[in-house]
């Protein structure tokens, strides 16, 4: 192998260079798409089925990580053989029932098939697809949208123009972007209004789907994919997106989109149709020529009727009856096959085979080219704003959190009313510092895993999309979260503290917030690592629980820790809650004199003397802080850790 030296080089250099500017020049002049076309030929998908995930997936589903069989695992064929294309300018309706194989084909398109075995030839102007083209050139909108409910549809759409936008874009060129696909989809009534979900009320749902297309668009991709786009609209609505789609194909794009059973209306719009039926291509062809082909194949359609919801039908088993099941599979095995000798006949060379023009030359050296796409520190900035704007926009779940805090204080206040300072006091003073630090990191934990669980799914997809790493994503988390644990702490820490009458000086009170601020802060770091290791929330907040009642044992109140069985020391020593407990302990009780009203038994006249009574008397307070951090630093890197290598596919979607 030759290697490029000197002016070689150079040239490389400068060509790149070349097609940078151009890439960013044609991506900056809106209607200037580059045109291309997808083609597939004999493309098989093959999975073992069960297995969808990795062992470790499986695990953290609570799964037996292996599977026993006896003899081979047993493969499904998902696709099986599917043959298109599909030119700049066109849209192809993908038609077929539920499980028919339609988001795995453009699963497969989009390079996300997560495991099996592919077969075939999938190209772009002639050349094999990887997964950097279509990364490049192709937007996928998927079923479920992303949208985070609490931004606006302006929001929603800056952020994303702002990490997937070249950094030569400047802000005017991204404003003028946003504003043009706004523009194009019709979202101009609801710009300044929030996307809202399941929780909020927000735009309609056509609205979404326009929303999430238009992410999709602020690159303009040559190639959009979209599953499933017309699902739970209403027809009016769906027939008016599929229009969009069409104008948006017309403008040079290629389309391709899974749908159910579409109406008449909408039918028309569509250049191409293809229907699957358990991965085999039934019919694919010019929508106008699909009645006329089944026709030939004795399968007019009656009068009045949808064609596609009869054509549909009739490619697909029945399995309702015995019957039925044999008959309609006798029937859709010979149109699968005279659909496939009806291909062979007609297969004069239209597909293109390898040809490389000028453009698909272009199209390579693009790929082959780093664009100079946002970097680590712009992705944390845009996450960081969008994290806090979306924190603080959650005003219902912010005055949740806020009640929380002062209600657990107040309630901690209320039960410890005024302490005094006799011998009994003396003891409910060491619960009341035993219940502060575990009373609200309790619910912290429980909040942040719920909390978390709504982000997956959004997180799982942009992840895959490559809009940012999981560097920035979890250094924004960490920053974000800072003012509201820092509001809920200073709530918290407030009332209890003048309710049960401790000791009335800024210093202890400081030290006091501190280490609690600490402890829920570990709790937090906790929460974020069990909620991204568990694909549930159900399995999260059990485990984490689970995790923090043996924190809570072992903390030094339930029991002395003399008395701890041996065997539970070590695990005494790394309970966050115990180094909470005894710090909390030396702040509060060291100036504190008891009285001994009663002159026989036991009395314990101060505070170094209870810590003493109660094992505390050689604690240091730097230790126990350091242990605290040292023990959020470790949750932390496991947050870290599961969140690049676990995928954060929540199991509930
Ligand atoms: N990785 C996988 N492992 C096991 N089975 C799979 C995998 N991917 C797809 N399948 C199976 O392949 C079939 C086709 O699934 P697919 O999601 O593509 O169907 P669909 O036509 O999009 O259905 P729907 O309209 O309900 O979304 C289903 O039976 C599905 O269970």
């Amino acid at each position: 192998m030759t290697q490029m030296t000197g002016p070689d080089m150079e040239s490389v250099d400068g060509r790149r260079d070349a097609i940078n500017t151009r890439y960013e020049e044609y991506i900056s002049s809106y209607s200037h798409h580059l045109p291309m076309n997808l083609q597939a030929q004999d493309v098989s998908y093959i999975v073992a089925e069960g297995m969808a995930n990795m062992w470790w997936a499986r695990l953290t589903s609570l799964q037996m990580p292996w599977e026993w069989t006896r003899g081979p695992k047993r493969k499904k064929r998902v696709l099986n053989g599917v043959s298109f294309q599909v030119n700049c300018g066109q849209m192809l309706a993908i038609l077929g029932t539920s499980g028919s194989g339609k988001t795995s084909l453009l699963d497969v398109l989009a390079c996300r098939q997560t495991s099996g075995e592919l077969t075939g030839r999938i190209t772009v102007n002639g050349v094999e697809r990887t997964e950097t083209m279509i990364k490049r050139h192709a937007g996928y909108v998927r079923q479920d949208d992303r949208l985070l409910p609490n931004l606006t549809v302006r929001e929603s759409l800056m952020f994303v123009a702002h990490l997937k936008l070249p950094t030569s874009f400047n802000k005017e060129q991204i404003e003028t972007r946003v504003d043009s696909v706004v523009a194009e989809l019709g979202l101009r009534p609801v710009y300044d209004s929030k996307v809202g979900g399941a929780e909020i009320r927000g735009i309609s749902g056509g609205e979404r789907k326009r929303v999430s297309i238009a992410t999709q668009l602020l690159v303009d991709p040559s190639i959009l994919l979209l599953d499933e786009p017309t699902s739970g609209l209403d027809s009016f609505t769906a027939h008016h997106l599929v229009e969009t789609l069409s104008t948006l194909a017309k403008n040079n794009r290629t389309i391709l989109l899974t749908i159910h059973q579409p109406r008449s209306d909408i039918f028309k719009l569509f250049d191409l149709v293809m229907i699957l039926t358990e991965g085999n291509v039934a019919y694919y062809g010019e929508a106008a020529k699909m009645i006329p082909y089944f026709t030939k194949l004795q399968y007019p359609c009656p009068e009045f009727t949808n064609p596609c919801d009869f054509y549909v039908d009739l490619c697909t088993v029945d399995t309702k009856t015995e019957v039925t099941e044999i008959e309609s599979s006798r029937r859709v095995d010979s149109l699968v096959k005279q659909y496939s000798q009806e291909m062979l006949q007609n297969d004069s060379g239209a597909f293109v085979n390898g040809a490389e023009d000028e453009p698909t030359r272009l199209r390579r050296d693009l790929e082959a080219t780093r664009l100079y796409l946002p970097g680590w520190f712009t992705q944390w900035a845009v996450l960081t704003r969008r994290a806090l704007i979306n924190n603080f926009a959650d005003y219902g779940f912010l005055l949740v959190q806020i009640a929380e805090s002062v209600f657990m204080s107040l309630v901690i206040g209320v039960v410890y009313l005024n302490l005094q300072f006799d011998q009994y006091a003396m003891r409910d003073r060491f619960a009341l510092m035993f219940i502060l630090g575990a009373l609200y990191p309790y619910m912290m934990v429980v909040d942040v895993v719920g909390k978390y669980h709504k982000e997956r799914w959004p997180l799982y997809h942009d992840l895959q999309d490559g809009l940012y790493t999981p560097g920035p994503f979890f250094w924004a988390k960490l920053v974000s979260e800072i003012p509201e644990h820092t509001l809920f702490l200073i709530l918290y820490s407030v009332p209890y503290y003048w309710l049960s009458n401790m000791q009335n000086d800024a210093l202890l009170f400081f030290q006091t917030f501190v280490i609690l601020f600490l402890t829920a802060y570990c709790c937090r770091c906790v929460g974020m690592a069990f909620a991204a290791v568990f694909p549930t929330c159900q399995s999260a907040t059990t485990s984490a629980q689970g995790f923090f009642a043996t924190m809570l044992l072992s903390g030094g109140f339930i029991i002395n820790m003399d008395n701890l069985f041996e065997g539970m020391k070590w695990l005494s020593n790394v309970s966050f809650l115990k180094w909470s407990y005894q710090s909390l302990c030396l702040v509060e009780l060291p100036g504190l004199n008891f009285t001994c009203p009663l002159p026989i038994g036991t009395c314990i006249h101060n505070g170094s003397e209870a810590l003493k009574y109660y094992s505390m008397e050689n604690i240091e307070m730097w230790k126990s802080c350091t242990i605290l951090g040292a023990e959020s630093i470790f949750f932390l890197i496991v947050f870290y850790i599961a969140l690049t290598f676990i995928s954060q596919k929540p199991q509930e979607s």
